[in-house]
């Protein structure tokens, strides 16, 4: 690849992830400077974009986002520290063939992660929406792990690497957030939204019952 096409990639797949992130903004998902994205721009050497920690993300600006390598470290020398969750990134990249991956913490993520905390999952049957999972069978189950929230990143990274088992999916971090990654923006976008759907209906039923 000449120069002029790496950075034609970079830009677009900056784009990409910012567009994303504007329509996560609208749905209100970046409460508190919470929630961080990535996208890969490259896969030998691996390299993502990520974004820069504790910006308010509901902005969209020249510094949102940052290039770091398969460790999460900046390719780059910059004033921008990359998300400190960018660890959990990193190990989809590594260990996945996922092209996106988005972070949020929305109410009802969090307040079903502490519901069914000690179940170390969620379960969903019998919901049209399981279907963006790529699950079509009448008796299809999705199950979302449930993680404990360590403060350390490595270790939290440690546990949410065991759940990396396929090219697309979703953890849940208890009291925290979810984390999806899929092949390419399109389809994180559509996993983080079909979750939420699915966590805002569990949490309604929950409620009225
Ligand atoms: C203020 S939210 C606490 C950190 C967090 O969980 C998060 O998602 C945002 O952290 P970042 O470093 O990516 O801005
Ligand atoms: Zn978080």
């Amino acid at each position: 690849m000449t120069t002029e096409q790496t950075l034609t990639k970079l830009q677009e797949k900056w784009n990409e992830l910012a567009d994303v992130k504007d329509v996560l903004a609208g749905r209100d998902w970046f409460m508190g400077t919470s929630g961080n994205l990535a996208i890969k721009v490259n896969d030998a050497p691996l390299q993502f974009l990520v974004t820069a920690s504790g910006k308010d993300k509901y902005k969209r600006t020249d510094e949102d986002f940052l290039l770091v390598d398969a460790a999460g470290e900046p390719v780059e020398a910059t004033h921008l520290k990359p998300s400190a969750e960018t660890l959990l990134h990193s190990a989809i990249y590594n260990k996945t063939g996922a092209g996106c991956s988005l972070h949020v913490h929305t109410v009802a993520n969090n307040v079903l992660s502490e519901h069914y905390g000690r179940d170390g999952k969620i379960d969903f049957k019998g919901q049209e929406l399981i279907k963006a999972f790529g699950l079509w069978d009448e008796d299809a189950v999705l199950s979302i792990p449930i993680i404990a929230n360590h403060a350390h990143i490595p270790r939290l990274a440690e546990d949410f690497e065991e759940h990396l088992t396929a090219d697309k999916g979703a953890v849940l971090i208890r009291n925290h957030g979810i984390t999806v990654w899929g092949k390419d923006a399109f389809e994180a976008k559509k996993l983080l939204e079909a979750s939420e759907f699915l966590f805002q209906y569990q949490l309604a039923l929950l409620q009225i019952k």
